[in-house]
């Protein structure tokens, strides 16, 4: 059985909510959102390590008022970068040793134990596998002066969420290369891409949002209420 850590990622200041507090300790039902997220996999049996990621001046804030308060599983944390990917770059040195490691954006609280479960599943068996739903827009690209240029098959598009899974020593080369070659990414799927890996894209589910600007706090809301 592969040893498998997670990465959850709350090493940012959720600039788009628009709040005086970082966006993964605005109260949802009276609990921070990153309580939500931490429960999710300090539940699940398929993982043996949890690694949190945190701004360097709120690791006192989260671990009096959260992981004390509610007496969560968290094994190591670690200080966020000033990029996600830098967040990502320390975590994943956190995680050495393990065969699987799964990247999670600590503000997507409301992940299922499927996509979790899938996710280790599809790393041990394509070493790179993240989940990801159609749009429900239609999507178009656009050029420099705001005009539509074309409009891809709606069916060939998935918006890709995570955790995002790999076999550790594919992710760790990857943004190794990356960090050394100065490419910016904006998930890690684009890290394993760039050097020609393939990512297998499972089901994901539209409920687990990532809470970015302050309208995804009523769907939040509602979901904290469905638990
Ligand atoms: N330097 C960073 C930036 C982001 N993240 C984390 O990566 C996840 C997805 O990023 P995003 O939703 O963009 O969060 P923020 O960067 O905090 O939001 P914003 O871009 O609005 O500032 C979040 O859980 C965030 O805490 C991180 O750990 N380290
Ligand atoms: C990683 C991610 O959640 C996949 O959809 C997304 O790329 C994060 O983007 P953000 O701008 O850092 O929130």
């Amino acid at each position: 059985m592969s040893k498998t850590a997670v990465i959850i990622l709350a090493g940012g200041r959720g600039t788009r909510m628009q709040s005086d507090k970082s966006k993964q300790f605005i109260e949802v039902k009276g609990r921070p959102i990153i309580y939500y997220t931490l429960k999710r996999f300090e539940e699940n049996k398929d993982i043996d390590k949890i690694i949190l990621v945190l701004p360097e001046d709120e690791v006192a804030y989260c671990r009096e008022n959260v992981l004390e308060k509610y007496e969560l599983r968290v094994d190591t944390i670690v200080t966020g970068g000033a990029e996600r990917q830098d967040s990502v770059y320390n975590g994943l040195k956190a995680a050495e040793g393990y065969d699987i490691v799964l990247i999670h954006d600590g503000a997507r609280p409301f992940v299922s134990d499927r996509i979790i479960e899938e996710g280790v599943k599809y790393a041990e068996e394509y070493g790179a596998a993240a989940p990801g739903v159609m749009p429900k827009d239609t999507i178009k690209v656009k050029n420099d002066e705001n005009f539509s240029v074309s409009t891809p098959d709606r069916s060939s598009l998935v918006a890709v969420q995570t955790p995002q899974c790999f076999k550790y020593d594919i992710i760790k080369d990857c943004h190794d290369k990356i960090r050394e070659n100065h490419i910016k990414v904006t998930d890690d799927t684009m890290a394993i891409e760039n050097y020609g890996n393939k990512v297998y894209l499972f089901d994901g589910e539209y409920t687990n949002l990532k809470i970015t600007t302050p309208e995804d706090l009523v769907m939040a809301e509602y979901l904290a209420d469905s638990l």
